[in-house]
């Protein structure tokens, strides 16, 4: 059962399709629905489009140190591994400042550890490959 109304699911989905045709930032999402509950960030950067990689770690540096989101599950999917010349995870997790960062991929406890549990998976969506390991390493700390 979703917590909001159809409506407001409708309102939601147009929101947000005008926030991609204005290529706003998803950051901003957040401050204009300061007291939206977050159960997980679901980060998709494309790894082919290496020119954006810089703009992508602004964005995502925002929505990292945003205190709303310090205790928050982030998945970072590195998208498009199907095309030649793609970044690999390691050069990814380079240029969005990452490495040594991360939490660790399979069943990693980090309850009382106050460290909040962030991983990057490269994927392929055209291909359906690689996104299903990362959601299913994010469901473990999804209560
Ligand atoms: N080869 C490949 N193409 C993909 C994949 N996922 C999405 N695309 C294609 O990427 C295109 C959409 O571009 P996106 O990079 O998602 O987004 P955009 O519209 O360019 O805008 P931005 O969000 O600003 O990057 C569509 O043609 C999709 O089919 C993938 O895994 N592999």
């Amino acid at each position: 059962m979703l917590p909001f109304s159809h409506f407001d699911f409708v309102i939601i989905v147009a929101c947000y399709m005008l926030w991609a045709v204005w290529s706003l930032s998803e950051y901003l999402v957040l401050c204009v629905f300061p007291g939206f509950q977050v159960d997980a960030v679901v980060y998709l950067v494309d790894a082919y489009d290496k020119e954006r990689f810089a703009e992508s770690k602004k964005e995502l540096d925002a929505l990292l140190s945003d205190e709303s989101l310090a205790n928050v599950p982030f998945l970072i999917l590195g998208n498009k591994i199907d095309i030649p010349y793609a970044a690999s995870e390691d050069e990814l997790r380079y240029h969005l400042g990452l490495t040594n960062f991360t939490t660790g991929k399979g069943k990693v406890n980090l309850v009382d550890s106050n460290v909040r549990p962030l991983e990057v998976f490269m994927c392929s969506i055209v291909r359906k490959m690689g996104y299903g390991d990362g959601f299913k390493w994010m469901s473990q700390y999804i209560n």
